[in-house]
């Protein structure tokens, strides 16, 4: 049986190098009709023995919250609890009747699938790993800080504070809508995290997740957690998004017009804990059809004058100390430059009483 060791005829960095070097990306393989995928592929096996989400119809499912009416103070009420119930259970939740149209989504949708399925000779122009500016579109992101590719490439947009076309970009993210709740739950004012810069770093991710031939021996993409502050996402009809729920993986079945909304590990440390950074993961797509996926992430652009940050003191108490010590932002940069998705968060390292 195939493993992710190395063997002495197999020189797994001259493998990722050959291949991220045909910048023909996972979409690239799988069109070329291959029915087995190359080894830098394959996961471990504690990765691939359980794959499978809970399906009972009795498991839980993220909840769905319906912002109509948002406007009335009633409902935001209603609305705020919602929220804070859900980024304080789950860390992730769906969002309805946004106000955003549908075809904004499904052309947004529609542009990335078009961008990945471009002929190599058109797409390999833009295929880079430079990141922090304008476009870039790459297999894995952190195809050589891990131990085993995964079966998706990506096109990445920053979006700010260097700004690009935001025609497409979703009107919740512009009015920063959930931002407000999300700060309004934390018994903050609605304003707060709009000071504290939460929004104003954007970057726009156009996943393809393209047929693979052999989805037991390896994923869409490995099981992680977000180190921003917020991350907004919004995929086609095809799922396969999980999200840890509990000792079990929920799937997170796509809702015709739903934007989901997840709590970054950022966010769980300045709430101090209260929201939770929840780990999640997309398993292969074993579809003929490419699964695409949109996510914004959203980050603070501005840190606080002494270089620092930590949980708010709003939210330190007696009853509540600081769950988490302060942090500088290279310490930030480094925890995530240096390593795959795959390894340990910034939350665990500083967390107090570890
Ligand atoms: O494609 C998805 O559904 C999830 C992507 C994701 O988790 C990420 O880009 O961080
Ligand atoms: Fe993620």
């Amino acid at each position: 049986m195939a493993t992710a060791t190395p063997t002495l005829d197999y020189d797994r960095m001259e493998e990722v190098k050959k291949f991220d070097e045909s910048k023909m990306g996972v979409k690239g393989l799988s069109d070329s009709g291959i029915t087995s995928i190359p080894k830098i592929f394959i996961h471990a096996p504690d990765t691939l023995a359980d794959l499978k989400p809970n399906s009972s119809h009795t498991s839980p499912s993220i909840p769905i919250i319906d912002l109509s009416n948002i406007y009335s103070n009633h409902h935001r009420e209603q609305i705020i609890s919602q929220v804070k119930e859900a980024a304080t259970n789950w860390g992730f939740f769906q969002v309805i009747n946004h106000g955003i149209c549908q075809s904004v989504l499904d052309s947004t949708l529609k542009a990335i699938k078009s961008f990945h399925e471009q002929p190599h000779e058109v797409k390999s122009k833009y295929y880079t790993r430079k990141e922090g500016s304008g476009v870039m579109y790459a297999s894995n992101n952190d195809l050589y800080r891990t131990k085993a590719a995964c079966w998706h490439d990506s096109l990445q947009m920053w979006m700010a504070p260097v700004p690009l076309n935001t025609e497409e970009i979703p009107e919740i993210c512009r009015k920063e809508v959930v931002m407000e709740l999300l700060s309004e739950g934390l018994g903050l004012e609605a304003g707060k995290f709009k000071e504290l810069t939460f929004s104003d770093s954007r970057c726009m991710v156009g996943h393809c997740y393209p047929y693979c031939p052999q989805p037991n021996l390896t994923v869409g993409i490995t099981a992680h957690t977000d180190p921003g502050v917020v991350t907004l996402l919004l995929q086609d009809e095809i799922g396969g998004l999980q999200v840890k729920h509990g000792d079990g993986w929920v799937e997170v079945k796509p809702v015709h017009g739903g934007l989901i909304i997840n709590v970054g590990d950022f966010l769980q440390i300045v709430s101090n804990g209260e929201y939770k950074s929840v780990q999640h993961r997309v398993v292969a797509n074993s579809c003929k059809k490419p699964r695409i996926s949109v996510v914004e992430f959203f980050n603070l652009s501005r840190w606080r004058e002494s270089g620092c940050y930590g949980p708010l003191p709003e939210l330190i108490s007696n009853e509540k100390p600081a769950m988490y010590r302060d942090f500088t932002m290279q310490e930030c940069l480094d925890n995530f430059y240096s390593k795959g998705l795959d390894s340990k968060s910034l939350l665990d390292k500083i967390k107090i009483g570890n």
